[in-house]
């Protein structure tokens, strides 16, 4: 039984609806043991026949036999493990992959055999050294000479342990030296029982075999035997594999080195937009904190002020708040009925109810120094000790001053020195028949209060006192409800504005939640705008992929055609693109996560003076995120030039320049 039987093979080529047939029917049977040149004029049809024998043309008529059986080659399956298990090319341009070592070139035939990966690397010197290179694995192809080339390209040919040895003017680039020694070895492969067909146009090469058939016309002109074929003794071969997906991803990385500052710059490109989304999410995770944080300085979040609901309809938190500016035109309508007060106490969730009082204008007098103000508030639960800047908070008979005021009266000493002064306050109210009064107190001071947010205060048993005194209306107009916890103010909130008698709302709850949702609401549409640039960046990255990978394609195009030659699928070729583009995204993204945790901690450093809280907070979440965008903008980027370079036809490919 032949190993190789050719049976009335033929084609053409078109050209539009023009045919040009190049084999008009080529028989032929070949074996093992043999050194088979084809001689022939040129475009005679001598690759064209080499393609079909080796596997790569799937557009022709007739029959190829292999060890007895019919090759399908409408089939790519079927062909691409049978160019993986029986065959090896030599090329005249040696075709070998330029970012791969020496070692590595050969590396790639023996990643599709089963061998263990010690084993591989064994057989790959062993056959390295076979052909006088032992010295020079390390090397790139460039740095080798053409004979040197020609050797690993032989080494690679035999690496898989192929039965078909396919040299395509394996000697037409050498000189006359090494075209003795490329004919020696390939003589040396035929007698260790492999075929060996060599298309040749020189006689000494052609002489050099055990046969030579002539191809004229797409026919066979002649066959002739000129020594008879070399014994075979039938040995252990290696098994064959489809490509692991790692090899494709260790050549992919090899590819990334072998270019290293280039691709750098388009790591650097594709980390640049990464970077903008991690450093914009940190940007809004801080600044979200930093307000959050300053509103919780002023104000206790788990306090709520309630108010009067002078219109026993449903009021916002806003219309409330507006509503405090009523209060001096309707002293009396503002405060809240002590049935009321004991109603909100029973409400599930609260802890403890502190009445106070909001007085719409006052006026401090020391000796002939006057200052007036509007609306105090006297010093509840929402208020927090932080704005006490020197003293303590009011006790009974006490207030504690804005500085401001304190300077005013009392001109402009250091602030301990106010502590322990009296001031006279004013301020109108009115009795229980609706007739204005003035109330007097005189007060210490307790305590200095700073910023803008403070205002002077006293607390609400000192006004409670003082109204009983002067026979005024003495039930408080604000409410401090302290609420048991945090996510029980809103629930606590409703139930406090849907109290009603006869139907109409009673009174109204402030929360500082809402207010801290509203600055949030501006805080995220901030945050969304700063996602959309991220987002526009992003996009140039997935772009740059894309032209990169297309690049990468174009220029690497002969290495496609050699990878198939050797037996990868279109699979393995799609798997490499895909695998280069993941690492360029996944390097993209730890350059980005590099250069913005620099960023964040360069922002943080030099923005501390002014805010005391890191500005920029980056998450383990925003982390992820950025890695999954990596990932999935250079899976996406990748498809359509993956898949261009997987399309490709293996004879086109190997015949690019
Ligand atoms: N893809 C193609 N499309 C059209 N014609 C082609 C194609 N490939 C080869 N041919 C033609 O087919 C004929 C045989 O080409 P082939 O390369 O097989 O010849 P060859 O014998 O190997 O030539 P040479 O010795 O010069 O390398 C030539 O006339 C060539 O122009």
């Amino acid at each position: 039984m032949a190993l190789l039987e050719l049976a009335d093979i033929h084609k053409s080529y078109y050209l539009g609806k023009e045919e040009f047939p190049v084999l008009k029917g080529i028989d032929l049977q070949l074996e093992r043991g043999e050194f088979v040149s084809i001689l022939g004029e040129s475009g005679g049809g001598k690759t064209t026949l080499m393609n079909i024998i080796g596997g790569l043309d799937r557009e022709f008529e007739g029959m190829v036999k292999v060890e007895g059986q019919i090759l399908d080659h409408q089939k790519e399956k079927q062909l691409d493990e049978y160019r993986r298990a029986m065959v090896g090319y030599i090329y005249q341009s040696y075709n070998l992959i330029p970012h791969l070592t020496v070692l590595d070139n050969v590396m790639v035939s023996l990643e599709m055999t089963t061998l263990r990966p010690v084993e591989k690397k064994q057989r790959a010197i062993q056959l390295l050294t076979e052909v006088g290179l032992s010295d020079h694995i390390k090397k790139h192809p460039r740095q080798l000479s053409g004979g040197q080339k020609q050797r690993v390209a032989i080494a690679r040919a035999l690496a898989a342990d192929p039965q078909i040895i396919i040299a395509d003017e394996p000697t037409g680039a050498l000189d006359a030296q090494n075209t003795q020694e490329v004919l020696e070895i390939l003589d040396r492969i035929a007698q260790d029982g492999k075929l060996v067909i060599a298309v040749t146009h020189s006689n000494e090469v052609a002489n050099h075999g055990t046969r030579i058939v002539r191809l004229a016309d797409g026919k066979i002109e002649a066959d002739e035997q000129l020594r008879s074929s070399y014994p075979v003794q039938e040995g252990k071969r290696l098994t064959p594999q489809p490509l692991p997906a790692i090899s494709s991803y260790r050549t992919a990385f090899k590819h990334l080195m072998y270019n290293f500052w280039q691709n750098s710059l388009i790591m650097l490109g594709v980390g640049i937009g990464l970077f903008a989304v991690i450093l914009f999410s940190g940007i809004g995770n801080g600044v979200n904190g930093y307000l959050q944080n300053q509103i919780n300085k002023v104000a206790n979040p788990e306090v709520i002020s309630v108010l009067k609901n002078q219109t026993g309809k449903k009021m916002t938190n806003e219309q409330l708040q507006s509503s405090i500016q009523n209060i001096a035109a309707n002293l009396q309508g503002s405060t809240i009925k002590e049935s009321d007060i004991h109603r909100i106490e029973q409400l599930k969730g609260v802890k403890r109810v502190e009445e106070g009082y909001i007085i719409p204008a006052y006026q401090l007098t020391n000796q002939a120094k006057e200052q007036s103000g509007t609306m105090m508030q006297t010093w509840s639960l929402a208020e927090k000790k932080d704005l006490l800047k020197a003293g303590h908070m009011p006790k009974n008979g006490e207030l504690v001053l804005k500085k401001q005021d304190a300077i005013e009266l009392f001109g402009n000493h250091s602030m301990k020195s106010f502590i322990g002064k009296t001031v006279k306050m004013e301020f109108q109210w009115v009795n229980a028949q609706k007739q204005p009064m003035i109330i007097n107190l005189n007060l210490k001071v307790a305590g200095i209060t700073d910023g803008t947010s403070s205002a002077t205060v006293i607390n609400a048993p000192t006004v409670r006192q003082a109204l009983k005194r002067a026979n005024a209306i003495s039930e408080p107009n604000l409410l401090a409800v302290k609420v048991k916890s945090l996510d029980q103010v809103s629930h606590v909130a409703n139930q406090i504005n849907n109290l009603r008698t006869n139907g109409k709302r009673v009174v109204g709850a402030i929360t500082i939640g809402s207010v801290l949702k509203r600055v949030n609401t501006y805080v995220k549409l901030a945050a969304n705008i700063l996602a959309a640039i991220a987002g526009i960046s992003l996009l140039v990255s997935a772009l740059m992929i894309i032209v990169t990978m297309y690049m990468s394609v174009s220029e690497r195009t002969k290495e496609i055609g050699i990878l198939r030659a050797l037996g990868e699928r279109k699979k393995d070729i799609r798997r490499l693109f895909t695998a280069e583009s993941l690492l360029i995204g996944l390097f993209g993204a730890v350059f980005a996560l590099v250069i913005s945790l620099l960023v964040a901690w360069g922002l943080n450093v030099s923005l501390a003076h002014l805010i005391k809280y890191q500005i920029v907070q980056i998450t383990v979440g925003n982390v992820i995120f950025a890695f999954l965008a990596a990932i999935i903008i250079s899976f996406l980027a990748v498809v359509l030039p993956a898949r261009r370079a997987a399309n490709l036809n293996p004879i086109e490919a190997l015949a690019e320049d």
